[in-house]
């Protein structure tokens, strides 16, 4: 099978830019949808709570980067939809989380996520009841995107529809040997509805988009990363006795992007964010706002000093 590889993505992303962009702009909270949707979150959050089961685990580190577990093992970490209501509410501690500046998200049990609860869908699967889940997770992914923290989804296992769109509502996105990620949704008869389509676009383009989902494509970590939507692979060596843990290895990848204070990795996400979302005019002036909320700040001071410094000991030698 062959899949093309992935055109610059400012030409793939073009298009539906637009769209984003008059969000972005209307939507002070990072959410797509509000009261003028006829959306109403406490609405459906009392319905979700019906769906018990699994956790959605947060722990924030010293380091800055935080572990987001996706919790429901038995369930092959299948979303229950008192998931759905704890994901928004982790996915509202970190936007208030002042050191962060990355996030993992990752399954329990060595894999991803197998999308929503197959006996919640089928509870659910009148039209009305849909639309609003589908709006409640397009508003909690667009918002867990547009976090001011480097996020990594690291995929072990498997990764199947709804777990699919969620690595796309990440960064980036990191595969162990061996694992899957596959919109499984055509089989379903079905759609993404968690704004996985529209982030895949942007990923990987209109095209490989169309065969991914067209085809229900089992995505291993080769073809992932010959099509764009894969960053890296995880090799773990199982023999080496210091074997490090894939979560190991993916903070110690993401470790690589976040070194220095966390203001700055916090703007530089949201600067990239802006030029990812917005009309080109609207992206400068939001870099030059961003900019000048680290200009003259501490971190920009001490770097000046200590450049200073080092010229000052460098003249002693020369
Ligand atoms: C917009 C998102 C979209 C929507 O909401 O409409 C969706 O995401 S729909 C759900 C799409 N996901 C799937 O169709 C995946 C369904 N699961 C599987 O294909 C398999 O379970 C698989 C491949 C993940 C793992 O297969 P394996 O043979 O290794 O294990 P089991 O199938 O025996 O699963 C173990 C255990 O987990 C339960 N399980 C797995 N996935 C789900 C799920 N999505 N919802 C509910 N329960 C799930 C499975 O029933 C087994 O339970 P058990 O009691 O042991 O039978």
């Amino acid at each position: 099978m062959v899949l093309s590889a992935p055109r610059p993505r400012f030409l793939r992303s073009i298009s539906c830019l637009g769209f984003w962009a008059r969000q972005l702009q209307q939507q002070s909270s990072g959410s797509v949808y509000s009261s003028i949707h006829g959306f109403s979150q406490e609405e459906i959050k009392e319905k979700l709570q019906a769906f018990p089961g699994g956790s959605i685990d947060l722990l924030k580190q010293d380091s800055g980067i935080a572990v987001l577990t996706i919790n429901n093992p038995h369930r092959m970490n299948a979303f229950s939809g008192t998931m759905m209501v704890d994901l928004e509410e982790k996915v509202t501690q970190l936007e208030n989380w002042t050191d962060g500046k990355g996030v993992i998200v990752q399954g329990a049990a060595q894999t991803f996520c197998s999308g929503s609860d197959l006996n919640a869908v089928r509870a659910m699967s009148n039209s009305q009841d849909g639309m609003k889940m589908c709006m409640f997770m397009q508003n909690t992914l667009t918002r867990l995107l547009r976090l001011p923290l480097i996020s990594v989804a690291l995929v072990e296992g498997k990764a199947l529809g709804g777990g699919a769109e969620l690595t796309t509502a990440c960064d980036f996105r990191l595969m162990a040997s061996g694992s899957v990620i596959q919109f499984v949704h055509k089989h379903m008869g079905l759609v993404p509805g968690w704004g996985g389509a529209a982030r895949l676009v942007g990923i990987v383009g209109s095209r490989n988009a169309l065969k991914l989902l067209g085809g229900a494509i089992k995505v291993d970590s080769e073809l992932g990363v010959h099509v764009g939507l894969v960053d890296g692979v995880l090799k773990v060596d199982q023999e080496s006795e210091r074997a490090e843990t894939s979560l190991q290895h993916a903070e110690s990848w993401l470790s690589q992007y976040t070194k220095g204070p966390a203001p700055v990795i916090k703007a530089v996400k949201k600067v990239v964010l802006s030029g990812r979302e917005l009309p080109l005019s609207d992206a400068l002036r939001t870099e030059k706002d961003i900019f000048g909320t680290v200009w003259g700040g501490p971190a920009n001071l001490q770097a000046l000093a200590e450049q200073i410094q080092t010229q000052v000991t460098l003249s002693e030698f020369l």
